[in-house]
């Protein structure tokens, strides 16, 4: 079990510095929130007063005239001021919450390059919209709510001792018991509930990103009952708990309803013995008044229990949220490189790599160059590396020993820049759910239509959206679903073709393509990427004549390397390896 509360400590970078940033907008919320509460007591008050005498028929209207002004102004007052504060309290917390938004955002580009799978995506998901709406409701139901109640408080303790003080210490003890007691009890009866729940819905989020994901596959192996069944256990669980805690709540709402009840008796009797005993009518008036300026603060002392019960849910927010990396705040004026020149060649120089530290070295004193316009194929066994030396090219991944470098400039250092540096075509490059004119834009947003047009042409798709009523203005479906794995990669190619980036990574995107349409593509590839320096990951000997090199990655080494032709006439397994390929 936990020993230290992180929430709003030194250590809870994530609500704590927002807390402290809107400080000035938080207490003038806190201070509206009391005259809130206040206006709405003393509009009961004047009213009762006001009753009270207008029954005691007075001798004119002017004898009322000052209660009746004080009512109306109150009666104004109270939803102008709950009007404003809610204003101000919904504009803090949403501009805190978009701040903590934005930071998880940028805590997980950080990670992003290193590890994506340490996060799984239902995790993420359950971050966003359950732990930041939790935040959101811990100021605006709980922490807000919390303060004002114990503002009015203190201040009705102190205005009740000014005329009795045995009547200002049962109303201590009274409101105590529902502003202290009775939270707390709370809290500790149902934090381990309350855990448990939090922990069973984040399964339950997990469950749901991998079903989604994955329900071809629970289709098509004939599981999908039992999946449904087993999604349905779980949901059943949250919301076993979820009744136990009702239940808890109901009972604790009859218990303050009835201290309520209390508090307005003793009130009532009270006052009735206090301004009774003066034995002047005047004063009798003033018995209801007193009595009924209670009733509005039941709303602000009533909700108080029942949401500092989901204390423990925030304080395991803010733990979940403080184990994810932290952003460094990265101010620093990041000068761009001026990297961009005739010469663009690529070297890898004495590079080691390996992910984790007991991990056998993926790279060992790996050395390549690229030279400016050239293309080199890289090949090997699935899981020699491939990928890993295009995430280093890069700079997504940074070398344990030796450099990657571009135009001489370290690869890891080019941030921002990176993409106008290097442009990728991979096995499955995403297409969004909007017109193909729109998909190709993306390379470039502020590329004209006539360069966009071009792009298209270059990469071939005249012919696929030609045929077509909307032509490039064709909507492509939700990812790219209304066109083949041929004409989604050729889109994926004008994008980068529009990108212009002088260095490009190929990385197999003829993968799942028939022979013909692999060669046509890779013909469109080579022939539009000419002029590029291009590192090409690829499994297939076949067409590695458009490479200018050709590297055999094994082990951490280069195991073979030179053209095509060089390779089938001076190295036998290289030419076993092609007529293998020639047949598959
Ligand atoms: N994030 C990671 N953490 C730890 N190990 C990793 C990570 N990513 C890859 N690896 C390991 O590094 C090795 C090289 O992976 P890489 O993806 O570069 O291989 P590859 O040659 O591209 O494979 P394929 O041809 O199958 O795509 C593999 O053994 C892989 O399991």
């Amino acid at each position: 079990m936990k020993t230290k509360y992180l929430l709003l400590s030194k250590e809870d970078h994530w609500v704590r510095p927002f807390f402290k940033k809107y400080k000035g907008l938080l207490a003038l919320v806190l201070f509206l929130g009391f005259l809130t509460f206040f206006a709405a007591s003393a509009l009961m008050f004047t009213s009762g007063y006001l009753i009270s005498r207008s029954a005691a028929k007075p001798e004119n209207i002017l004898m009322v005239y000052v209660p009746i002004v004080l009512t109306r102004a109150f009666g104004i007052a109270r939803p102008t001021l709950r009007y404003v504060e809610r204003l101000g309290s919904h504009n803090w917390v949403l501009k805190m919450t978009s701040d903590i938004r934005l930071k998880l955002y940028q805590s997980m580009e950080t990670r992003a390059a290193k590890s994506k799978s340490e996060y799984q995506t239902g995790n993420i998901l359950g971050i966003l919209a359950e732990d930041i709406e939790h935040i959101q409701n811990l100021y605006l139901r709980t922490i807000f709510p919390a303060i004002v109640a114990i503002i009015l408080y203190v201040a009705i303790v102190i205005a009740l001792g000014v005329f009795s003080l045995p009547l200002a210490l049962l109303m201590f003890l009274l409101i105590g018991v529902i502003l202290i007691v009775l939270p707390l009890t709370s809290v500790l009866v149902n934090n381990a509930r309350v855990y448990r729940q939090k922990a069973k819905k984040h399964v339950l989020y997990n469950q749901l990103t991998d079903a989604v994901l994955g329900v071809g596959d629970w289709q098509y192996s004939g599981r999908y009952q039992e999946f449904l069944t087993g999604y349905n256990e779980a949901e059943g669980d949250v919301r076993k708990e979820d009744k136990v805690m009702k239940q808890y709540s109901r009972r604790e709402s009859l218990l303050k309803q009835v201290i309520f009840g209390l508090i307005v008796i003793v009130l009532f009797v009270w006052a009735g013995n206090y301004f009774g005993a003066t034995g002047e009518v005047k004063y009798l008036n003033w018995i209801a008044a007193f009595v009924l300026a209670f009733f509005p603060l039941i709303d602000a002392f009533a909700p108080v229990s029942d949401s500092l019960k989901e204390l423990p849910l925030y304080e395991d927010t803010v733990r979940r949220l403080s184990e994810l990396p932290s952003v460094e705040v990265q101010e620093e004026n990041h000068e761009p490189l001026d990297i961009l020149t005739e010469d663009m060649s690529i070297e890898f120089k004495d590079v080691d790599f390996r992910y984790e530290e007991n991990q056998k070295l993926i790279l060992e004193s790996f050395n390549l160059v690229i030279p400016t316009g050239k293309v080199t194929a890289i090949l090997g066994k699935s899981g020699v590396g491939k990928t890993t030396l295009s995430k280093l090219l890069r700079g997504d991944l940074i070398p344990e020993k030796g450099q990657v470098l571009i135009n001489d400039y370290l690869t890891s250092e080019l941030k921002e820049q990176q993409s106008e540096i290097i442009g990728v075509l991979n096995q499955s490059p995403h297409i969004f759910n909007t017109s193909i004119r729109n998909n190709i834009r993306l390379g470039n947003l502020e590329a004209t239509e006539e360069e966009i047009e071009l792009a298209a042409k270059q990469a071939g798709l005249e012919s696929v959206y030609e045929k077509l009523p909307l032509g490039l203005d064709t909507l492509v479906e939700e990812s790219g679903k209304r066109f083949s794995g041929g004409e989604q990669q050729r889109i994926a190619l004008a994008r980068i073709l529009l990108q212009d980036a002088p260095i490009i990574i190929i990385d197999e995107p003829t993968i799942g393509l028939d022979p013909i349409t692999e060669k046509q593509l890779l013909e469109t590839v080579f022939n539009v990427l000419k002029d590029k320096t291009v590192l090409w990951i690829t499994h297939h000997l076949v067409g590695t004549h458009y490479a200018d090199s050709i590297v055999f990655l094994e082990n951490g080494h280069i195991s073979m390397s030179g053209t095509q032709k060089e390779l089938l006439t001076t190295n036998s397994k290289f030419k076993e390896l092609y007529q293998l390929d020639l047949y598959e």
